[in-house]
């Protein structure tokens, strides 16, 4: 089948990618003339582990194209992608700036039979819109047909979520077309969902949300823990063997970031309002995890009798979470602020997301080439994203390097035997007694 896709994002190059290796010819288009020459030359513009490989592959046999053109992109295909971004509005309902541009760009080279499919995040009622925009600037002869087919890929395992998705939601009013679009999804082998074009939008929402949610759930009973002195690691593990909670996203800490939790929740909460209904849930579940993004700056004021000026603070992990570099709605972006106006010293180190992180963070911190060099001196240690390296550090060693043995952990992911073997540590979990030996 012959597809192309507006956008190279996560969701347009992972999709892209995914429709190549199952054997369909497909041309991404984007805007942005410097990603489209680096697709071209293999090298993807995203930190996505195993996403090059299959980029390498599908490129050399020429079912894999990219191209700036919406034209040539367009020309032939049966179904065509729109994965363009969908970011939060100053209000906090989703821009659809991008999205309306794309249907422009689409609707003045779209030929009469090709199914029109919107992965992008999108509030209820947007496919409408877009079939509305399509139709007033597509020539005479094209009927348009919408399908919404939202996406779940998680960034850091974008491929395997493509490849090995747990359901396809396909919304549309046009049976054909949906059939045409789970035909194109056939070679995966995974579960299709047929909906309306509403309750696939919906969906979408509704299951970020409740994922989030959940983070903050959990969240606020690793508060509670701490307040009562249990354990939130292990009132996780007993909740979540019970089949209709499930483990899954019951991992307390500083809260979600990345560029979907954040925006959707706001967005859902926004169309509700817009609606006449007040999902006062979603706006708990937003303020618990705004004051978990600074629990531990204040937990290290707490420690510090109020004062961090002069103090030198070791930031440990820098993304939203590992395996990306994305570093949008960050809880680290937050941390480094508050960090700095208490004038503290601060240096952090990440693995890959210290580009990203400079553009967003600036000189409020230095940056450290590796853990050893960040913590070197530091008063305290705050481990904000649990990347492998953090997770496998030699605690012991850690410490001999600080000036002042103690270590925040954000995302309560060091072992705790590292933790007991050591001589002289303060460590503070969250939702967990700490251990101060
Ligand atoms: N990032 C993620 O993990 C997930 C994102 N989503 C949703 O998917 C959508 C896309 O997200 P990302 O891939 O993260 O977006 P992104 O913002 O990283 O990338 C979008 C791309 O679209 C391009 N673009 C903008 N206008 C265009 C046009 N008129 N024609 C062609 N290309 C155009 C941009 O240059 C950019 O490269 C959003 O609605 C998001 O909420 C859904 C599931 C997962
Ligand atoms: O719509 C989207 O864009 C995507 O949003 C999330 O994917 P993603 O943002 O890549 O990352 P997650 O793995 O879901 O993590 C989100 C945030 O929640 C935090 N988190 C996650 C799980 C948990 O138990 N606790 C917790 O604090 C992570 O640290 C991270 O900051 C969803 O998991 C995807 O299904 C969805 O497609």
């Amino acid at each position: 089948m012959k597809v192309a896709i507006l956008g190279t994002g996560y969701v347009g190059l992972s999709t892209g990618v995914a429709l190549a290796e199952i054997g369909h010819d497909v041309c991404c288009i984007d805007v942005d003339g410097e990603k489209i020459k680096q697709l071209n030359q293999a090298v993807s513009p995203i930190y996505e582990p195993g996403l090059e490989e299959l980029l390498i592959r599908n490129l050399a046999s020429d079912r894999l194209k990219f191209t700036t053109s919406h034209r040539d992109g367009v020309s032939g295909a049966e179904i065509v992608i729109l994965a363009v971004g969908t970011p939060q509005g100053e209000d906090g309902a989703a821009d659809l700036t991008f999205l309306e541009q794309a249907a422009k760009d689409l609707a003045a080279h779209l030929e009469p039979n090709t199914i029109v499919v919107i992965k992008s995040t999108v509030p209820v009622g947007t496919n409408d819109e877009v079939k509305r925009i399509i139709e007033a600037n597509c020539s005479e002869e094209v009927s348009v047909r919408i399908v919404s087919n939202p996406e779940f890929l998680r960034q850091g395992s974008a491929m395997k979520d493509t490849l090995e998705a747990e359901r396809i939601i396909i919304g549309s009013d046009d049976q054909g077309a949906a059939e045409k679009v789970k035909e194109m999804y056939r070679p995966l082998h995974v579960p299709c969902i047929v909906t309306t074009l509403r309750s696939a939008e919906m969906i979408k929402y509704a299951s970020n949300a409740f994922l989030a949610t959940k983070i903050s759930f959990i969240n606020g009973i690793a508060n509670l823990c701490e307040a009562v002195g249990a354990d939130v690691n292990d009132v996780a593990r007993g909740m979540g063997m019970d089949k209709r909670i499930g483990e899954a996203f019951l991992q307390a800490g500083i809260g979600y970031g990345g560029s979907c939790f954040p925006k959707d929740v706001k967005a859902l909460y926004h169309a509700a309002k817009q609606s006449g209904k007040d999902l006062g849930l979603l706006a708990e579940t937003m303020k618990i995890n705004e004051e978990q993004r600074v629990l531990l700056v204040k937990k290290a004021l707490n420690r510090f009798n109020g004062k961090l000026t002069g103090k030198k603070i070791a930031m440990l992990g820098l993304a939203f979470k590992p395996e990306t570099d994305d570093m949008r709605e960050a809880p680290s972006i937050e941390m480094a602020k508050l960090l700095h106006e208490h004038g503290a010293e601060v240096i952090a180190y990440d693995p890959v997301a210290t580009k990203n992180a400079k553009k967003v963070i600036g000189d409020r911190v230095s940056y450290a080439c590796s853990i050893l060099e960040a913590v070197n001196g530091a008063d305290a240690v705050l481990i904000v994203t649990e990347w492998d390296e953090i997770k496998q550090l030699d605690v012991a060693g850690l410490v001999e390097k600080m000036k002042h043995p103690i270590i925040f952990d954000g995302r309560n992911c060091l072992d705790e035997e590292k933790i007991r073997a050591c001589q002289n540590i303060e460590y503070y979990p969250v939702g967990r007694p700490a251990i101060i030996l």
